[in-house]
């Protein structure tokens, strides 16, 4: 695994499994909020020295990963492509970390590595460089690297669309379903793909399953995860960030494959719903140019399946040697998927 220690590529520099072989997902460092933003329920909205200005802030992120999936989807559904720049970087990631690519360039920096970005922030930065990043376009400087607070800090600093994804009568009950799903969910499926021992594994696969099997029942009853089931909030966008992604990439490359998200029925239409839900009308690009001025029409543009078996497959030599891209499963996420018979819905404000 590779790192920046004291602002130098270090391509040895720590084990990301402990002593009993579980996989140890290390602490992210920049932890600045945006000035208004809500960061948990009961909390009074931080004052801060970073304004929630319209084109002062920029996403780097990665369209193969989950965590910064939350950020590029709260964006997204909140209407707030005018008012942060996004780009990408290269899917693949091999030993310099993060890349920059003719195809996906730094629209800001111009470098060749994300790692440049952290160290722009911080010349002695220590630590992962990972995405998501928010970057403060005119103090030059990370705000923050951390999803679940990215998509919170959007949510609540921005006016938007109105359609908050984070409402303040939901919020002890959003917080508690991202805290609940992040560790046998979201991280579950990181938990059985690096496992280094068979019990880590299959301690990882079983809280996994056991989770799904929960939500299963859950979304039997309501569309969505928080409260009475009727609202999208960010709980749904953490747990869709993992489910799109599980058929094709935590299935068969993590080996989390004592059944597939299209077998659960309601999983497999929750999927499909939030995929299917739209988002502020189209702008001029297809959400996958890296151009600062980048628009997406809906959450299908935030999914870019290419990108994300190209990372997965590709990225962990550790687990797949031959780094060969496995070509299925074969399904449809515009398929119907019925749960518009449950009550609520796509907040109104998408459609219009
Ligand atoms: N806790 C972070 C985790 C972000 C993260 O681990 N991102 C991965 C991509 S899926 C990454 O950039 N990994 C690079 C590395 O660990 O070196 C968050 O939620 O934002």
């Amino acid at each position: 695994m590779n790192m920046l220690v004291d602002g130098e590529w270090r391509t040895d520099a720590y084990e990301s499994t402990d002593e009993a072989g579980e996989f140890d997902r290390q602490e992210t460092s920049f932890r600045n909020w945006l000035d208004g933003s809500v960061a948990a329920a009961g909390e009074a909205p931080k004052s801060t020295e970073f304004p929630a200005e319209s084109g002062r802030y920029h996403l780097y992120i990665c369209r193969a990963c989950p965590w910064a999936h939350r950020a590029a989807m709260t964006r997204q559904l909140r209407g707030l492509q005018d008012d942060i720049s996004i780009s990408l970087v290269q899917p693949e990631r091999y030993d310099e970390g993060w890349e920059f690519s003719a195809e996906h360039p730094d629209p800001l920096g111009g470098h060749d590595y994300l790692r440049e970005v952290y160290t722009d922030a911080d010349p002695e930065f220590t630590g992962r460089v990972t995405v998501p990043v928010l970057w403060d376009k005119q103090e030059e400087t990370i705000v923050n690297n951390e999803s679940s607070e990215i998509m919170r800090m959007l949510d609540t600093a921005f006016d938007g669309n109105d359609a908050s994804l984070y409402p303040a009568d939901l919020r002890e009950e959003i917080d508690e379903i991202v805290d609940a799903i992040y560790d046998p969910i979201n991280n579950g499926v990181y938990r059985a793909g690096f496992a280094g021992t068979q019990a880590a594994y299959e301690n990882a696969v079983d809280d996994l399953f056991d989770a799904l099997d929960h939500w299963e029942g859950v979304l039997a009853e309501q569309r969505y995860l928080a409260g009475d089931g009727e609202r999208l909030t960010l709980a749904d966008v953490a747990m869709f960030a993992t489910l799109v992604r599980f058929d094709h990439v935590y299935h068969t490359h993590f080996k989390c494959n004592r059944r597939a998200i299209h077998e659960y029925p309601n999983l497999w239409g929750y999927t499909k719903d939030l995929y299917q839900t739209p988002g502020e009308p189209s702008g001029s690009s297809d959400g996958r140019t890296g151009s600062e001025t980048t628009r997406e029409s809906g959450v299908p543009e935030t999914v870019n399946m290419d990108h994300i078996t190209r990372h997965y497959y590709v990225s962990h030599g550790d687990i797949n040697p031959k780094r060969i891209v496995a070509v299925g499963p074969d399904i449809d996420f515009t398929e119907p998927h019925s749960r518009d018979e449950l009550p609520g819905g796509p907040p109104a404000t998408l459609f219009e």
